[in-house]
């Protein structure tokens, strides 16, 4: 019998050192995105450090019955209306605000644009948010730790200012330095501070001191889309349909902006106070206008020519969507089988996924479309772009554009009590006392300019 351990561990990207792909058991990450550079560093390989702290349901053949949260709506195949169903019902998404009060003219946080236009183009203006340098860390109280990261952690704090939540991401300068992810860390605060988009993380400022990287965002309440799945074991046909369709309109807005977002997965999907997803942690996140060759993403994730150290393009994030909607969809990834991660990689470059006999005949038409080495035959990757991957009958009944509005209510709804700095949605995590905040020495200070 399938073991289901895995289910337990978050995948997060590797912390424990490198090795070639083609040599050994670990697959890495050369440190340029071009062909001559297959010198490794970081690996994505699933992390055994994780805290494991949700045991999957013990109702583990039934999706029907999947949630354990007392009086919680709950995403059932029952009690989960179709999205056709959920149109009349327009949610009123509390507009953010940043640390310090300041709002662009029209309330939202500022953001830019370039590059083609989406297919469902999202609302705001063009101009590029100030994010180097605008806070610091005096203008925070630190309450506790959201996640752990391979860098570093997420902490919850408290504007001193206007007084409202957000999380910080911290990283280690030395620990970039030492997975040689410099390049990556850069690239992550460049391309949040591109972004703006209602199922994508706002990054509100950066800054630094001589230890550490910090970046403010919005504190997305809700916690993770993985431990909703893990909780319930896999998501009624609706469910997964519109978590895959908010997914859907934020890789959509990637693209045209030429953005690859790279590291797919329900760990760095984060439900808000009403149940949309905001799409976090963008570490791998990098402008490719055509073709790249870096080695990253998490096992489970990562498309055959990412794995056979080919050329690749946007297409792998259409690649990651099979594989995020088979895993919604069944609890578990379609090469996942219990082995290292070379087994992992094996099973991909295989190709062969066998279909569960629940996933509806629509859903694995898109799985086959989406889950193909071939490149010119994958969806997402064709003609009509990602416009094929929304007209596919699967997502017929979706309206996008009133869905990227957030016009449509979501099937599940967190119990958090907004604006109170509730985490209770969140793993807890041991609270270490780091020494942030230092002056002092700092031998990376120029490998960091831009935070
Ligand atoms: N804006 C946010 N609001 C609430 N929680 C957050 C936010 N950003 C991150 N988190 C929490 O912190 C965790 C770690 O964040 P993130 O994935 O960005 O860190 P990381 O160091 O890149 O992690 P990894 O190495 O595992 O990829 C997330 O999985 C999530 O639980």
């Amino acid at each position: 019998m399938r073991s289901l351990g895995f289910l337990k561990k978050k995948r997060t990207k590797d912390s424990s050192g490198s090795r070639d792909l083609d040599a050994a058991t670990t697959p890495t990450s050369p440190t340029r995105d071009s062909p001559g550079s297959l010198t490794t560093t970081t690996s994505a390989k699933q992390s055994e450090s994780a805290p494991a702290q949700l045991e999957p349901s013990a109702d583990m053949a039934s999706a029907q019955t999947p949630y354990t949260g007392g009086s919680v709506q709950q995403p059932t195949q029952q009690n989960v209306p179709s999205i056709q169903n959920l149109l009349n019902h327009p949610t009123n998404p509390y507009a953010s605000s940043a640390p310090d009060g300041a709002q662009s003219s029209n309330g939202t946080p500022l953001g830019g644009a370039k590059g083609s236009s989406p297919a469902v183009q999202p609302p705001g203006d063009q101009a590029v948010r100030q994010t180097k340098g605008k806070y610091t860390l005096t203008d925070f109280a630190i309450q506790r730790t959201l996640g752990t990261g391979s860098f570093g952690r997420v902490h919850l704090v408290q504007s001193k200012h206007n007084h409202r939540f957000y999380a910080i991401k911290v990283l280690k300068k030395a620990q970039v330095v030492k997975m040689k992810q410099v390049e990556h860390t850069n690239d992550e605060r460049k391309m949040l501070q591109r972004v703006k988009h209602p199922f994508l993380i706002t990054l509100w400022g950066t800054f630094q001191d001589s230890k550490n990287l910090y970046m403010v965002m919005d504190f997305i309440e809700g916690g993770e889309l993985f431990s909703l799945l893990r909780k319930s074991q896999r998501f009624p046909n609706p469910v997964a349909k519109f978590y895959a369709a908010e997914v859907t309109l934020a890789l959509d807005y990637l693209h045209s902006m030429n953005i690859i977002y790279r590291d797919l997965k329900p760990e760095n999907l984060l439900l808000d106070r009403h149940g949309h997803l905001k799409i976090t942690d963008f570490g791998f996140a990098k402008e490719v206008p055509d073709i790249t060759w870096t080695l990253c993403g998490t096992p489970d994730y990562l498309a055959p020519e990412v794995v056979a150290s080919k050329g690749y393009n946007k297409s792998v994030d259409w690649w990651s969507l099979g594989i995020l909607i088979f895993e919604m969809l069944c609890g578990f990834t379609p090469f996942w089988d219990g082995g290292s991660p070379m087994k992992i990689y094996e099973n991909i470059l295989k190709g062969r996924v066998k279909y569960p006999p629940y996933i509806v005949p629509d859903a694995q038409d898109l799985l086959t479309k989406l889950i193909t080495s071939d490149l010119s035959k994958r969806l997402g990757n064709l003609h009509g772009g990602s416009k094929d991957v929304m007209d596919h009958p699967w997502f017929a009944e979706v309206t996008w554009d009133r869905l990227l509005r957030k016009d449509i209510d979501a099937p599940y709804v967190p119990p958090v009590r907004a604006g109170v700095g509730d985490a209770s949605q969140f793993d807890k995590y041991p609270e270490e006392v780091d020494a942030y905040g230092q002056t002092g020495d700092d031998p990376y200070a120029k490998l960091f300019t831009e935070f």
